[in-house]
């Protein structure tokens, strides 16, 4: 089976991340690649603390998409470190570094180490959209309501 072309994203790697692996998918059919922290020394995040986490890459995204930066699923459960602004999101047109914010959630403090994955990246296609300004709209079955309108 052949697979099918996937879209390129240039990767700069910075000097404090020279010797670290680029971000990979874990298995054949993962969707998000898993961010390294590119951290020189151990961190020690308190319980309620959060902290940017540096990732060391520099990118270019393809015209036409977004990079998402979600939590890891595995440490949100044993530890409650979240991304607090998740998904968080990575510009097509942003040349500085990728950095990870974190938030432990936990009672514990969570100790973060060089190369560890803290986050993962899902690469995702935009629409943007255009205005086109109105003093009319449709009126549909919901109208206005919301938050809660339909019940539990
Ligand atoms: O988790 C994140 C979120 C954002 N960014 C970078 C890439 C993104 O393109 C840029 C701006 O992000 P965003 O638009 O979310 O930030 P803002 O607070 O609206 O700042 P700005 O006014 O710079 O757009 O910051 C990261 O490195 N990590």
């Amino acid at each position: 089976m052949t697979l099918p072309p996937y879209p390129t994203i240039l990767v700069k790697r910075l000097a404090h991340a020279k010797d670290l692996p680029l971000p990979s998918y874990a298995t054949a059919g993962a969707a998000g690649m898993d961010l390294l922290a590119a951290v020189d020394e151990p961190i020690t995040l308190l319980s309620n603390e959060r902290i940017l986490i540096p990732t060391g890459l520099q990118i270019a995204l393809p015209a036409g998409y977004e990079l998402q930066i979600r939590p890891r699923s595995g440490l949100a459960l044993k530890h409650g470190i979240i991304v607090p602004n998740s998904p968080g999101t990575i510009d097509e047109d942003y040349r500085g570094e990728i950095k990870v914010i974190i938030l432990n959630t936990g009672k514990d403090a969570f100790f973060i180490e060089r190369g560890m994955r803290i986050a993962q990246a899902v690469l995702a296609p935009v629409v943007r959209g255009v205005w086109q300004e109105t003093d009319i709209l449709d009126d549909t079955e919901r109208s206005g309501g919301g938050f809660g309108s339909t019940g539990h």
